[in-house]
């Protein structure tokens, strides 16, 4: 029986395509997937490197290219390599080979026929040139990487890295990934330790035959996966075009489609590396794997993007059965659930700003409101102190703000009278709630769920973490976390330990950006300085390797005189986007405060241009404090005001003289939330400021 396989560029290409285009390929490429491909004049080229490439006719215009089994081969793997122009896709089909790695087992497509007419003039260059760029790699060295022999050759007559780029697109894409860590002075081993993460079992295959695509599709997820018959094609090739949801990087792949972890998982990695991606395909396996009904929670921390997962998950899942096994709520959501179980009706929740109102009202000299609901929620729900003895031995690590200890028994009693006029109103806070339903679910020694998906991990209070670990039993894959310890933007500390999440030996780490291009990574990067990630109870905390096979234009960062002139161009800017065709609602606008994003926003509404939250899910521009863009992601990010004196925020600054380490760790949160922001764009960076840059900003 033969198999059907689809690769990405095909999908890609597909998506981009005019309606009756694609209507006329979904008729093409439809009979294929009933196998009657027999009767689908597939025609074979004359001189093509590669043998078993064959074209298909869509319509006048465009044609496929097929990869397909050998004549009189039975069974074997049909795949929909791309879908081009007539002359492109002759091209295309004449001149590439596609091969099996004997060494590392994966698919391999090159340029052949233009490799071959390169020698001639590498060749030229190496004549006149004494020193080779690979003079300090051994033949057996590019061997054992994978280095095969009809690229060996060329290699050894390359001079200059230069010309190592100019093969970049003939070469196998994970050869000239080999070849680029030895030319940048990387050893053999150092370079295997690389390579193995982009294999699908981070390890070299015992034996591997060059005649086995079938296998060497399996090692190769993230450019060509295998197709299910015709119902499944049809679904792939229905909108929305989900690549994320076909082709997964091998070390997203591996770390989702794990056999079951001996417990809780950690996986982490720099913005867009698809953490939450790899979230929803472990979700999505344990859900079929754990088919005995045991209940899975996925979690996030707002409402939108808890329901833009659920809306993933369903794309992600076609067994009814097993989808509906995952329950997607928010930390607050199961919360407030556990908490109106126990109560018998809804938990009355008071937001923060109206809390800090309370404790104004009535708070001991010296101290304002803020600080009251500060200690409370950083050092008495953090450490969960629950009285005043323990409250005076209590270190308050990263406050900030001084407090002598003869004066904790005064704000003890202010936070005390509080949470009593609290109770009174019938209210708690948020992580009040989380508290006392973490103890109600471990005093009951009950189990909500078996297995726990924790996305954008890196900005839970302990009170939200003792929650999640009582609301599963430690065993096989209880908790899989995902989170950016770059990205953490909130002032919560945790030790996982205390809380009982053991990751020990359990940790894994993305590197490839899916959503930004290495012009903007690089300088999103710069933006975090040189200090290491703030350490969460020994989380790795290293960007190394953080990298993006994407390519764009740079960040433009524009100074300004004053916020007005600042506005106005962001607002031209803005303009410029959507008159080149970029949808409102892939457009964020974004400010340190929102006070700010909003004054372009005003600018916006004058010109006629309608304007949302980030979070709402209308196609008007978005605009939004930058903490407010957390977890998304748009075409084109503006963001404005980076100047001194707002980036970074003097309030959200402990001063140097009252405690120097949580000061330098309020100003490495300031730099995260700036990482955050920038980091949403996929595409273009615009970045302004009036005045002094601010001192984040890179030169
Ligand atoms: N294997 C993949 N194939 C195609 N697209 C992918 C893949 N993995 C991730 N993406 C896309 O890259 C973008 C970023 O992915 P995702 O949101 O999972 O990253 P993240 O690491 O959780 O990001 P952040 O931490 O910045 O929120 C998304 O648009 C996602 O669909």
């Amino acid at each position: 029986m033969p198999q059907l396989a689809i690769a990405k560029e095909f999908l890609a290409e597909y998506a981009k395509l005019e309606k009756p285009v694609q209507r006329a390929v979904q008729e093409a490429i439809g009979k294929f997937a009933e196998h009657t491909h027999a009767g689908l004049h597939l025609e074979k080229l004359r001189r093509a490197e590669d043998s078993r490439i064959r074209t298909i006719r869509i319509d006048r215009f465009w044609r496929g290219v097929v990869l397909a089994p050998e004549s009189g081969e039975a069974g074997g793997v049909y795949c929909l390599l791309r879908v081009l122009p007539h002359d492109e896709a002759i091209a295309y089909a004449t001149s590439r080979l596609f091969t099996v790695n004997q060494v590392l087992g994966v698919l391999e497509i090159r340029d052949a026929a233009q490799l071959e007419s390169m020698k001639g003039t590498l060749q030229l260059a190496a004549d006149s040139t004494p020193a080779r760029l690979f003079d300090h790699v051994k033949d057996s060295e590019f061997r054992s990487l994978g280095v095969d022999d009809q690229v060996l050759p060329i290699v050894r007559l390359l001079t200059r890295e230069a010309h190592l780029d100019a093969l970049q697109h003939m070469l196998p894409a994970l050869q000239y990934d080999v070849l680029v860590a030895l030319a940048s002075g990387m050893s053999a081993e150092a370079t295997w330790a690389e390579l193995s993460k982009n294999l699908v079992d981070a390890a070299k295959p015992e034996t591997v035959e060059p005649t086995d695509l079938s296998a060497a599709i399996e090692r190769t997820p993230d450019q060509i996966a295998f197709v299910d018959g015709p119902d499944e094609l049809a679904k792939m090739l229905r909108p929305p075009f989900a690549l994320w949801r076909i082709f997964l990087h091998p070390t997203q792949r591996r770390i989702a489609y794990h056999e079951p972890y001996g417990g809780a998982v950690m996986v982490t990695g720099g913005a867009g590396t698809g953490k939450t991606v790899t979230a929803l395909h472990r979700a999505a396996h344990l859900a079929r794997q754990y088919d005995d009904g045991a209940p899975i929670l996925m979690t996030t921390f707002s409402r939108p993007l808890s329901a833009e997962l659920g809306r993933q998950l369903d794309q992600l899942i076609e067994d009814r059965g097993a989808r509906d096994r995952i329950e997607v709520l928010t930390t607050d959501q199961l919360a407030t659930g556990v908490l109106r179980e126990r109560l018998g009706h809804q938990p009355q929740v008071i937001e923060r700003a109206d809390l800090i109102g309370l404790a104004n009202a009535r708070r001991p000299d010296g101290y304002s409101g803020e600080f009251l609901v500060d200690e409370w929620e950083h050092v008495l729900l953090a450490q969960d102190i629950t009285d005043l003895e323990s409250y005076l031995a209590a270190r308050r690590r990263g406050r900030g703000a001084a407090l002598h200890p003869s004066k904790k028994p005064a704000v003890w009693t202010a936070i005390e009278e509080l949470r009593t006029r609290l109770s009174s109103l019938n209210q708690r806070s948020f992580l009040q709630v989380a508290d006392e339903a973490a103890k109600i679910l471990h005093a009951d020694g009950r189990f909500l769920y078996r297995h726990i998906i924790i996305d954008e991990a890196q900005d839970l209070h302990p009170a939200q973490w003792r929650l999640l670990r009582a609301a599963a039993p430690v065993g096989k894959d209880d908790l899989f976390l995902v989170a950016d310890p770059h990205q953490r933007i909130w002032q919560h500390r945790v030790s996982m330990s205390k809380i009982g999440v053991d990751i020990v030996g359990r940790t894994q780490r993305l590197t490839v950006s899916y959503r930004t291009t290495q012009e903007i990574l690089t300088w999103a990067v710069r933006v975090l300085g040189l200090a290491p990630a703030e350490e969460l109870d020994g989380w790795p905390d290293s960007l190394d390797g953080y990298e993006s096979p994407m390519h764009g234009r740079r960040p433009i960062v524009r100074r300004f005189p004053g916020w007005t002139q600042e506005c106005d161009a962001a607002a031209a800017q803005v303009r410029a986007w959507l008159a080149d065709g970029v949808e409102p609602g892939a457009i964020a606008v974004t400010a340190r405060v929102n006070r700010k994003a909003g004054d372009v926003a005003d600018r916006l509404h004058a010109a006629g241009i309608e304007t949302e939250s980030p979070a709402a899910s209308g196609n008007r521009v978005r605009v939004g404090s930058m903490h407010s863009l957390k977890g998304l992601e748009f075409q084109c990010v503006a963001v404005v005001g980076v100047h001194e004196g707002l980036v970074p925020h003097p309030r959200a600054l402990v001063a140097e003289e009252i405690d120097k380490p949580a000061h330098l760790e309020s100003m490495q949160r300031e730099r995260c939330v700036l990482y955050v922001a920038c980091t949403r764009a996929r595409d273009r960076l615009y970045v302004s400021y009036s005045g002094t840059p601010s001192p984040f900003l890179p030169r």
